[in-house]
Order: C-alpha cells, then structure tokens, then sequence
C-alpha cells in the first residue's frame, strides 16, 4: 500500500506522527526519545520511525522544507496511512524584541506568502489555524516542565532568502511570532482532511537582531519542544 513518496504498509505509522522538516532531527527523536522504533520509511531520505514513548505509539517522519514538500507527505500520512495528529516540530526565525534565541513558539495560526491554499481553496483566503485541542495540550505540556512557551501568529514563507527590511518591519507591525516554511500549508492540509494540526517552533535565528544559533547548537536547542511535544500525546 505503498504511495509514491511513503514505502509503507497500512498500520505501520502511528494515530500521532512527529514531524520535523530535517530526516536527521526524525532519526535523532526517534533513536533517543522512542523505545523500539522502527524504521518505516525510506524513500527520498524523508526518514520516518515507529516507536513507543512512555508506553504510547507514536511514529517521527520528517517532511522536507516548504509548503510543496510537507503537504504532500503530511495527505499521504492522512489519507493512506490513517494518522490522525500530525505534530510539527520545526526551527524558525523571529522578528520581535520579546522572542528570543532558543525560545519555544507555537502557532495559533499561519499567515502565508504561499498561494497553495488559495488553488485549494477556491481562490479565497483560508484562515490557516492550529488544532484546540492539540494546542491546549501542548501548552500544558510545557507548564508541567515549567517551560515557557509563546503562542501567536506565524508567517510561512515560500522563499527563505527573501527577508527585506520591508517585509521585517510589517512582520513586527502585525505582532508576528515566528517565520517558517510549512505551517500554514499544513494547517489547511490537516482541515480538509479531518485531521488535528498544531506547530511547535524553536528559534533559531532572530532576523532583526542579527543572530543565529550555530549548526551544533541548533540541535541542542531543539530538545525543549521535543519533550513539550511527545510529552502532550499523553494529555488528550
Ligand atoms: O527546521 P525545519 O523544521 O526544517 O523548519 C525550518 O527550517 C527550514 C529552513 O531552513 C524550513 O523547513 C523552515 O520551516
Ligand atoms: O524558515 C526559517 C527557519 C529558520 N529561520 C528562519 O529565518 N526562517
């Protein structure tokens, strides 16, 4: 039962699927978080696992960078494989001065640059919005390991080198929390599907302050929003 980007069978993945955008963060999560993961896919080196954190099934898949590139394996793990909550656990870059390096964001909802949503939506805007539920849970996720995290409006971009001083300052006008690739394609992918969807976001580069964690930090910084997420599988 495959599909042309997931080389599995039908139960191989989780109701809840971890997703990173790197397929080394997914082998990372997977190799020191889950208890008995396996290997579920392949294809692309878009890697995913299946495992069990405290006692729970749960896979890990990563769904490479962009909008084009997430919808496409966040339908096939709806769809085809039944997963139900998809949970995005990305790195991003922020504009205002109360966002931090290593700050963990969530987003409540996605503006887009991306016309994705449009063609899919009848050429209306779509109001790109985070599961309740699953953000609630996040939420208390983090309060229970006292960390503190910020929840607001995200932009996600279709271009990463686009950042001009215009763009920046209107981002900051509109109170934006954090900037990255995916969320608002993922968010209108998970409603039309019937499925759960929520975005946990470290940051690592900070646009307007002019800095950026390094590669070996970056990964470090991520355990943070990795524990508020697998952790929030047990709280509804
Ligand atoms: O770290 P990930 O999850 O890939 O997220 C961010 O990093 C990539 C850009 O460097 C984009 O995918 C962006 O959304
Ligand atoms: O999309 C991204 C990801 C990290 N940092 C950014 O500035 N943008």
């Amino acid at each position: 039962m495959s599909t042309p980007h997931i080389d599995a069978q039908k139960g191989d993945f989780a109701e809840v699927v971890i997703m990173p955008g790197d397929p080394l963060r997914a082998k990372y999560i997977a190799e020191n978080y889950l208890k008995n993961a396996i290997q579920v896919n392949t294809v692309r080196s878009m890697l995913g696992f299946t495992g069990f954190f405290k006692n729970k099934r749960v896979s890990v898949m990563s769904h490479g960078m962009g909008i084009p590139s997430s919808v496409i394996y966040v339908r096939e793990l709806i769809s085809e494989f039944g997963v139900k909550k998809i949970i995005r656990v990305g790195t991003c870059g922020a504009v205002l001065d109360s966002v931090n390096l290593n700050d963990v964001v969530i987003g409540m909802g996605a503006c887009t640059d991306s016309r994705i949503n449009r063609l899919r939506f009848g050429n209306h805007d779509f109001s790109a919005i985070a599961d309740y539920d699953t953000l609630s849970s996040l939420v208390l996720s983090a309060k229970k390991m006292n960390i503190v995290v910020k929840v607001g409006n995200f932009f996600t971009t279709d271009s990463f080198y686009s950042n001009t001083s215009e763009l920046l300052k209107m981002l900051v006008q509109y109170n934006i929390l954090a900037i990255e690739m995916e969320t608002s394609g993922i968010y209108s992918i998970a409603a039309e599907l019937n499925a759960k969807a929520v975005s946990i976001c470290t940051v690592t580069d900070h646009l307007i302050k002019n800095d950026k964690l390094s590669v070996k930090d970056r990964e470090e910084s991520c355990s943070k929003m990795i524990d508020i997420a697998l952790n929030s599988i047990h709280l509804n």
